[in-house]
């Protein structure tokens, strides 16, 4: 039976990775589990920065955004001798196995990790949306929530002067927020890496929508590294009825309180991390499929195909 956990947040924060600190800090130590806050993702596993949790020292944080442990990206985890490093630190200290939060990145280094003796379980812990084998990322919903409250005070201002909004959401190749939030908000075009991108199509529709529908603004939602939002502002302003103007939303999607669903899901996937890793169980990462939070292998859900989100945009057009 093991005795040490580690827990570490890696990768691009999320709202609700404290929740999930927490969930694994309590449900481990009231498992008769150590457990240990590794600071700064894999930065500092390799650098020994590791330090005991306690159930005090994760108390008030199921409602902060961020993460009380820090995150980083170190590429240099790819390489073996690194990750032997990190192995030292762990084995110096007694833990037996960690809990990754992150995504698809971090779960790539939980896998190596576990190839490697320390059995690691991974958490979904990123906004995008782009595990493919879970419902929701730990993160999602309260990003969801920041960029329709943005769009939702857009539109009055589109509104108010006859113009186009461009929206630009993260999300790094998976259109999730840019989908949901353009349904969420009654956008008039909602653009993803999966929708594709054609200028054209697009000042075509803008200016049937000013010309025959009569709109008197034009919200677009676009997916990150798409195209340059502000050329495409000009263009509008150029080409249509429509004055353009462009808003990057940026970090901002990543910080704030999580929202109740967040909450619960990083308690629920928190407490399937500890029983699994008492159960001697590595390798393997937590989703949510059809409301049932299970384990799922990481080598599968590194290379399951994302589902196609069709009925989704098929929805949005018929809402149009
Ligand atoms: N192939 C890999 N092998 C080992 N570690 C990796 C690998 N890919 C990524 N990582 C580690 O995971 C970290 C986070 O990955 P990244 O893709 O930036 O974020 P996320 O986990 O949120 O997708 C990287 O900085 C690196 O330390
Ligand atoms: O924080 P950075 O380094 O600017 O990275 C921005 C990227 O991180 C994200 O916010 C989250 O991505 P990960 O969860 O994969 O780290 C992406 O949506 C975005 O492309
Ligand atoms: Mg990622």
């Amino acid at each position: 039976m093991i005795k040490r956990i580690g827990i570490l947040t890696s990768g691009g924060d999320s709202p609700g990775m404290n929740a999930a600190i927490r969930a694994v800090t309590r449900v481990g130590i009231n498992s008769g589990l150590e457990v240990f806050g590794i600071y700064n993702g894999y930065k500092g596993m390799v650098e020994g920065y590791i330090e005991p949790l306690t159930k005090e020292s994760v108390s008030d944080i199921v409602n902060r955004g961020g993460t009380i442990l820090g995150s980083a990206r170190l590429p240099e985890f790819k390489d073996e001798d690194v990750r032997k490093k990190a192995v030292k630190q762990l084995q110096k200290r007694g833990i037996e196995a960690v809990v990754v939060i992150g995504g698809d990145g971090s779960y790539r280094g939980a896998l190596e990790l576990t190839h490697m003796g320390i059995n690691c379980i991974g958490l979904p812990g990123t906004i995008d949306n782009d595990i493919t084998c879970t419902d929701y990322t730990i993160g999602f919903q309260t990003a969801l929530e920041t960029i329709v409250d943005a769009v939702d005070k857009l539109k009055d201002t589109s509104n108010s002067h006859h113009r186009c909004s461009i929206v630009e959401v993260m999300g790094n190749r998976c259109g999730d927020l840019a989908l949901w939030s353009g349904i969420a908000t009654g956008a008039e075009i909602i653009v993803t890496s999966e929708t594709g991108f054609d200028e054209q199509e697009i000042l075509d529709r803008l200016r049937d929508l000013d010309l025959i529908r009569k709109k008197k603004h034009a919200i677009i939602v676009i997916s990150e590294k798409i195209t340059d939002v502000h050329q495409l502002a000009k263009k509008i302003s150029l080409n249509t009825g429509f004055s353009g103007r462009a808003t990057v939303l940026g970090h901002i999607q990543r910080g704030g309180s999580p929202c109740p669903f967040d909450r619960m899901l990083a308690s629920q996937m928190g407490e399937k991390a500890v029983d699994l890793l008492m159960q001697g169980i590595g390798g393997q990462c937590v989703s949510i499929r059809e409301n049932v939070v299970q384990a799922f292998p990481i080598e599968k859900a590194l290379c399951m195909p994302a589902e196609s989100r069709k009925p989704l945009t098929n929805l949005f057009e018929r809402l149009g």
